[in-house]
């Protein structure tokens, strides 16, 4: 009898972009609750996040933190001022865990790419020392939203006029065609973790940049049953600063962001935590992964840029049916290798209804009469052309970056 295939985290399957703590939710009620909604509190433990106050001041006096810019699985994002410089960055303050290999991969990463474009600076790292451990942090240029917090935030229709999005797509492309050339993949390459650049706020005083960024909303953590606090456990959280409001201004230039999953060609993991609507095929099936799982995500990524939507649908769904999908938009058979690994994975099969292939499904969702269009059919044709070279299940067949950067339609 065949055996089920581990997954991987399937908890995140539920939420196409939610990230995957490695420290499982706790079964018993909540220790610790705080009115504002934020990074999950279980999380403050050995090993994982670090409790940090506004106004604190680290690397021997260096940075102030000044606000929270945001957090995720693996960190919490703030803003600082480097003292030294009078300027403004971002530091990650990433959880402890393992030493955070994580957040030394992610440091080393960054430190190759100093010069490539389109790909955020890292400006300093340094460890601290905290009650859960010892944290890499890396100090980071500040940026502004990502582009799907920009499209939540200020483009009602659910997506980017057609132009920004082409801007944007080629841009995305050349930093991860620099990180190619370095034989490096991103592992976790989708729409929000592309942020858009600022303009400077290098001089301003310190009042006058958190003015910028909104008063820091702050909830004061309480123990449950009424006791003290233990001692990995933050006064209160701050709610991440809205960077994308409306007033801002922004500029058309994005970064590549978030480099936790990123991996040399020459030492590639068994397993990514891409999520699950952008994640390979290979990743999926288990097969052996390298930097061309980052094509898939690409095609993934293009088709939800200018959509508006991923092609995928990962709601309540299960690895098995999510593969099934893929073979029915792409129209391809799976590999051999990959037959076997899927019918042993655990999900009912989905009915064979001959479902839209690519093209297909690019234009029902595109022209769906309800939101505005401004590519042409011609346009569509063309990206879903674009598309298809990328969505390939054998890695080997996927075009690769600067196949599609040299593309007419992006280049014109
Ligand atoms: N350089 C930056 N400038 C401004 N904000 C940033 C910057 N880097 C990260 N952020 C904010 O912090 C959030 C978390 O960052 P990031 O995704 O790198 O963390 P992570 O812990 O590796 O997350 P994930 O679980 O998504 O892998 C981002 O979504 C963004 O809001």
């Amino acid at each position: 009898m065949s055996q089920p295939v581990d997954c991987g985290p399937l908890a995140h399957s539920t939420i196409p972009y939610s990230t995957t703590p490695q420290t499982p939710k706790p079964p018993h009620a909540p220790q610790y609750s705080s009115p504002i909604n934020a990074e999950p509190l279980h999380r403050y433990t050995t090993g994982g996040y670090h409790p940090i106050t506004l106004g604190s001041l680290l690397h021997q006096g260096r940075y102030k933190i000044l606000h929270k810019l945001g957090w995720g699985g693996y960190s919490t994002v703030w803003a600082a001022r480097d003292e030294q410089e009078g300027k403004y960055v971002a530091i990650k303050i990433c959880v402890a865990e393992d030493h955070s290999n994580r957040g030394h991969r992610e440091m080393n990463v960054l430190k190759s790419l100093d010069d490539a474009q389109h790909i955020v600076r890292l400006l300093d790292h340094f460890d601290i020392q905290g009650p859960n451990g010892i944290h890499p942090c890396l100090v980071l240029e500040m940026l502004g939203p990502s582009v799907s917090d920009l499209v939540e935030g200020r483009f009602a229709v659910g997506r980017l006029p057609g132009s920004l999005a082409r801007g944007v797509a080629r841009q995305a492309m050349m930093g991860l065609d620099a990180l190619h050339r370095r034989e490096i993949a991103h592992g976790d390459f989708h729409i929000r973790n592309l942020a858009f650049t600022i303009p400077s706020v290098a001089n301003i005083p310190e009042d006058e940049f958190i003015n910028l960024l909104g008063k820091p909303d702050i909830g004061y953590v309480r123990c449950n049953d009424g006791g003290r606090l233990g001692p990995g456990i933050p006064e209160y959280i701050v709610r991440p600063a809205n960077i994308h409001s409306r007033s801002r201004p922004l500029s058309n230039t994005i970064k590549i962001v978030d480099f936790g999953e990123s991996f040399p060609q020459n030492d590639a993991p068994e397993m990514l935590h891409t999520p699950l609507v952008v994640r390979a095929p290979e990743v999926i099936i288990k097969d052996r992964l390298d930097y061309r799982v980052d094509l898939w995500s690409l095609g993934c990524m293009l088709f939800e840029l200018f959509v508006g939507q991923p092609p995928f649908d990962s709601f309540l769904i299960t690895p098995k049916i999510l593969v099934e999908q893929m073979q029915e938009i792409t129209n391809e058979a799976l590999p051999d290798r990959w037959v076997p690994l899927l019918e042993s994975m655990r999900g009912k099969d989905v009915t064979e209804d001959g479902g839209p292939g690519l093209q297909e499904w690019l234009e029902e969702m595109y022209f769906d009469g309800e939101r505005k269009e401004d590519l042409s059919r011609d346009d569509i044709v063309e990206l879903g052309r674009i598309i298809r070279k990328l969505l390939r299940f054998e890695p080997g067949a996927r075009a690769s970056v600067e196949e599609i950067l040299d593309e007419p339609w992006f280049r014109a």
